[in-house]
């Protein structure tokens, strides 16, 4: 026992040797950097590092905030709604700021600052980096300056880790990264509604902004077995994934809304994307110039969205996919190289089934009657949708918009004239508008409907006049 202890060293010991080390490590230091030449030096420690990093070498990612040209990168955006959780009190400086449908105050990292995130035992770091804005500027010949066109600046994230994880950071911390960031705005969604300008514009971009309309199937004034036909198919489809991706079809739905004007065609995307949560593409189709371009455009529309194409009747490009002119419907041909119809949806076949997410196409017509039957064919527009003019049902739900009341003594006269009368809901909604008074407001609509009963019996008499002489 006695030959232990004496092995074991004494608090005197310890001290000694501890000053000892320190100072050799002192004198060793003092000698290295006045013998050892600075450049000597520099070599030894990138000698030094160079071993290093032969056993552990970072990987870089670079999210940018397009992808590739494109489309907008939603690992960016999700990278940043993550990155601002992350956010400690290392970042001594941040970006601060609060969006209208936003609680409280959100955070962002700055251009040129770092956070560093743990995930599996994985160090990850983040850089958020901005190139910088390139100004050109030019001389001419006869020595003027001028400014060359701005490139828009663009924005990114690199996240550096060991590269040994390289396979869990890509498939596991991604995904992580976008199922937190979806958790995190849950609820937050705002709306969007993208257009193009027209082909002369250089835009290859959609431009968005905010889509806050207030209609809803509530809101909607229609047959009631319709509306609820249309919310249990919207329903079916967007729990159908498994069955879309089982029979190897594209998962998207066609939806053609037709009927005369003010019925309430756009009232019902409005409807629908409110309820799906969906942002909407109105896509004009004037403004595509090639099949290319179609391509390229569509490419650049997101998941979860619903391409709108209005007036496709009115629509240059696409009035080939009408019958020949009528008498009634006068549809001119011969525009010169028209985007075929069978471009448009095979393209859309084509892009959306590699998507693997829910797309909805929407067309409206005033004239149903004039399209190329190869649109109505079954398979094409799955539901055809008739916005008629306004019904008795209908006529309750926007008097209960506008007016808050479910029944009142005018109601029977006004069901009778409803009955017997072609009037829009958006003519009836402009009645309805000029007064709060119920009374007056119902008064309104009663004799906008004998005025438009009497104008109608006129026009009937008149046509039936006609036929006889
Ligand atoms: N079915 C409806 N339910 C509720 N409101 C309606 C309805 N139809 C029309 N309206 C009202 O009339 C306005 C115009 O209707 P909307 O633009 O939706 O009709 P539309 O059929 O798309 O017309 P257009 O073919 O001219 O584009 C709407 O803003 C809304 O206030």
């Amino acid at each position: 026992m006695e030959e232990y202890l004496k092995l074991i060293p004494t608090t005197a010991s310890l001290i000694s040797a501890y000053s000892s080390i320190s100072t050799s490590l002192v004198l060793f230091k003092t000698a290295y950097n006045q013998v050892i030449p600075k450049q000597l030096q520099e070599y030894a420690v990138s000698k030094f590092r160079y071993c290093f990093s032969r056993s552990a070498s970072y990987a870089t990612f670079i999210i940018e905030d397009f992808w590739c040209g494109l489309g907008r990168n939603q690992l960016y955006d999700a990278a940043r709604a993550y990155l601002s959780t992350k956010i400690g009190p290392r970042n001594l400086k941040i970006k601060v700021g609060k969006l209208e449908q936003h609680k409280n105050v959100s955070a962002a990292i700055v251009e040129g600052g770092k956070i560093v995130d743990v995930f599996q035992g994985i160090a990850i770091i983040w850089w958020c980096v901005q190139e910088e804005q390139v100004t050109n500027i030019c001389n001419t010949k006869k020595g003027k300056e001028y400014m060359m066109p701005q490139a828009p600046s663009r924005s990114s994230y690199k996240i550096t880790f060991d590269n040994r994880y390289r396979g869990t950071v890509q498939n596991d911390y991604l995904i992580h990264v976008l199922d937190t960031s979806e958790a995190l705005t849950q609820g937050e969604k705002v709306l969007k509604l993208y257009s193009r300008l027209d082909r002369y514009h250089e835009s290859e971009r959609w431009k968005s902004v905010e889509f806050r309309h207030p209609a809803t199937f509530d809101t909607i004034a229609m047959d009631l077995e319709l509306k609820k036909a249309i919310v249990d198919d919207l329903d079916r489809f967007l729990a159908s994934k498994e069955f879309y991706r089982r029979v190897g079809k594209a998962w998207k739905r066609g939806y053609l809304l037709y009927g005369p004007p003010g019925t309430g065609k756009s009232s019902l995307i409005a409807a629908m994307a409110n309820y799906l949560n969906f942002d909407i593409y109105d896509l004009e189709l004037s403004s595509i110039s090639s099949s290319v371009d179609l391509r390229r455009v569509l490419l650049n529309t997101t998941n979860r969205s619903i391409l709108v194409v209005e007036d496709i009747d009115c629509n240059s490009e696409v009035r080939n996919w009408c019958r020949p002119m009528n008498e009634e419907h006068p549809v001119p041909l011969n525009y010169a190289n028209p985007l075929p119809l069978s471009s448009l949806l095979n393209c859309i076949d084509g892009l959306w089934s590699s998507c693997g997410e829910a797309r909805i196409i929407v067309f409206t017509t005033n004239h149903r009657e004039v399209l190329d039957p190869a649109l109505l064919r079954p398979g094409r527009m799955d539901m055809h949708i008739h916005m008629s003019y306004c019904t008795t049902q209908g006529f309750r739900v926007l008097a209960f918009n506008y007016l808050g009341i479910h029944d009142h003594k005018l109601y029977q006269e006004i069901d009778e004239l409803v009955e017997s009368t072609k009037v829009t809901p958006a003519s009836l909604a402009e009645e309805l508008m000029k007064s709060d008074d119920a009374d007056l407001a119902l008064g309104e609509v009663v004799n906008f409907l004998k005025r438009k009963k009497m104008e109608e019996d006129q026009t009937k008499e008149k046509n039936k006049r006609q036929r006889t002489e």
